[in-house]
Order: C-alpha cells, then sequence, then structure tokens
C-alpha cells in the first residue's frame, strides 16, 4: 500500500491543509501566502504531492512570483533540494526531488556575499562610532573639535573654488592658467560626481553627527562619499602632479590630505567606508582630468575667451 504524501514538514497534505497553522495550508514557509505567484499551484496542494509542491515554489521564480521569497526558500533548505538526505517522515515511495536548475543555484551565492558585505558595514558603523571622539564638545576628544574644523573648512570646496578663481585672475603666465583652469574643471567635476552619488546611494550620516557644516548643498545631508576626502585625494594630486615643491612640502600635501579624511571621521561626519571610497573616487577623478587636460589646442575657445577678458 502506498503511504500518504506529505509535505516538507512530513505532514500528510490531505489532512493538514486545513488544521496545520505550519503546514502547506498555513502560514509557514511553504504556504501559498508566503508564495506569492505559487499560490495557485499551492492551494490545491492537498490533493497533490510534496513534489508538486515542492516544484510549485521553484516555477514561482519565473511566474511574477516575489523572487525574495523563492530565494529564501532555497537557500533555507539547500540539503532538500539536492536530494542528499531524505525528507523528514517521506516515504519510501516520493520521488527524488528534481536537480536545481542552474540559475538558482548560482541564487545561493549572493547570499554569502550579502553576508560579507553586511558584516563589512558592520565593522564600518562599530568603527566608525568609536573613532567619533570629536563628535560633540563633550565627546572624549571634544576640546579638539575647533581643530578639527578648521581642518574641514580648508578641504571645503567654496574655498578652493574661490581661491582658484581668485589666483586665475591675477595669473599672467599661459601655463599658470592652463594649470588653474584644469583645476577649476577639477574642482567643479569632482563637485558634479560627488553630488551624483550622494543622491544616488542616500547614505545618511552618522547618528552620533551634529549637522553644524559650513555651507553646505542638499545632497550633503548624505554621507557617502565623502565629498572632503574625494576633494582632498584629487586636489593633493593634481598639486604633486603640477607644482615644484620641495620634499618636505610634498609630505605636508599628503599629510594635509590624509589627516583630513581621519578628521571626518573624528568629527563624527562620515563612516569609514564613506572617507575610503572617497580617497579612491578622488584619486581616480584625477586621472578623468588628466585624460581630458584642458589645453589652448583642445580647448582654444576657452583660452580665447579668457584672452579677450
Ligand atoms: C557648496 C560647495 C561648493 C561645496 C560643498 C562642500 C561640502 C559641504 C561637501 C561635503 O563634504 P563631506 O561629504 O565630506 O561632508
Amino acid at each position: 500500500m502506498p503511504s500518504p504524501r506529505r509535505n516538507v514538514e512530513g505532514r500528510p497534505l490531505g489532512a493538514s491543509a486545513s488544521s496545520s497553522s505550519s503546514g502547506g495550508g498555513g502560514g509557514g514557509p511553504g504556504s501559498p501566502t508566503h508564495g506569492g505567484g505559487g499560490g495557485g499551484s499551492s492551494s490545491s496542494s492537498s490533493s497533490s504531492s510534496s513534489r508538486f509542491e515542492f516544484q510549485s515554489l521553484l516555477g514561482s521564480r519565473g511566474s511574477g512570483a516575489d523572487p525574495t521569497c523563492a530565494r529564501l526558500r532555497l537557500s533555507e533548505s539547500p540539503v532538500h533540494r539536492r536530494g542528499s538526505f531524505p525528507l523528514a517522515g517521506a516515504g519510501p515511495s516520493q520521488a527524488p526531488p528534481p536537480p536545481l536548475p542552474e540559475e538558482d543555484r548560482m541564487d545561493l551565492n549572493p547570499s554569502f556575499l550579502g553576508i560579507a558585505l553586511r558584516s563589512l558595514l558592520a565593522i564600518d558603523l562599530w568603527l566608525s562610532k568609536k573613532l567619533g571622539v570629536c563628535a560633540g564638545e563633550s565627546s572624549s576628544w571634544g576640546s579638539v573639535r575647533p581643530l578639527m574644523k578648521l581642518l574641514e573648512i580648508s578641504g571645503h570646496g567654496i574655498p578652493w573654488l574661490l581661491g582658484t578663481l581668485y589666483c586665475l585672475s591675477r595669473s599672467d603666465s599661459w601655463a599658470g592658467r592652463e594649470v588653474l583652469m584644469n583645476l577649476l574643471f577639477a574642482l567643479l567635476l569632482d563637485l558634479l560626481l560627488v553630488a551624483l552619488l550622494k543622491g544616488l546611494v542616500r547614505r545618511r550620516r552618522p547618528a552620533h553627527n551634529q549637522m553644524d557644516m559650513f555651507f553646505t548643498l542638499s545632497v550633503d545631508k548624505y554621507s557617502f562619499p565623502s565629498g572632503h576626502a574625494t576633494r582632498a585625494a584629487l586636489v593633493s594630486r593634481f598639486i604633486l602632479n603640477h607644482l615644484v615643491l620641495a620634499i618636505p612640502l610634498r609630505v605636508l600635501v599628503v599629510l594635509w590630505a590624509f589627516i583630513l579624511g581621519l578628521s571626518r571621521v573624528l568629527l563624527g561626519r562620515h563612516n569609514v567606508t564613506d572617507v575610503a571610497f572617497g580617497f579612491l573616487m578622488g584619486y581616480m577623478q584625477y586621472s578623468i582630468v588628466d585624460y581630458c587636460w584642458l589645453s589652448p589646442h583642445n580647448a582654444p575657445l576657452l583660452f580665447a575667451l579668457w584672452n579677450q577678458q
């Protein structure tokens, strides 16, 4: 005599559909309510086999069902899907579940990536909170806060833009104008790209940050990436490549960029990853500026206009 057909928890399907809260008819992982688009198939599960119910879950992926739920089930019980162990209470007559389609097997990998990313973010939040020692006047390093805020202004966009425009207006050599014109282009490009990315990512600033920054744009309520860090990396790479400086001054430029980035975390303005990514982004932005270098040859109009003034 064939054994009764059961659901994944080993309950006889016909008997449990209406009475059990965790079987095929209840709110458990295999239920139609949880299964979204698979509900149509599963609601008739009282008369079908557990294999059919199982297949309906896989099938729901392609039928507009909630893909999150489908993925959840796959990662919850990978052993069942591989057929390595018999289901609890499954009868000997039950056929082994079909092998996973390739796309479903690959779906298991992002969860490992997700776990790794979530762990990194947790470490980031924990470390950033620990390092936010100047976040307020009453913080452990609160007395250094004014110095950190001075550093903040040294990397702000306004002084850099105004300073570059002023130097451009005073410059009397073509070579000087060319470099300053490109610095202006670099600063504007940086502002644009950072604003775009901040608006896209929309990561909130750390909870311990006091929003008392000097002149911000609306996107500056977001923290990823740090605009000060991108500017610090971009400007310092620019200066090192286009200004002839003695070694101690070169070291000072690099130190300034590094301490400016660090100060963003100490002030509680940013998480560590905002600053780390900001440094990387600023470094790469310089490569764009270098590649598109404006000169009287490739932007004659710009320089001719300047000559008219
Ligand atoms: C208004 C102008 C010209 C620049 C805004 C500069 C600014 C406030 C950037 C934000 O930096 P963080 O992302 O490091 O906090």
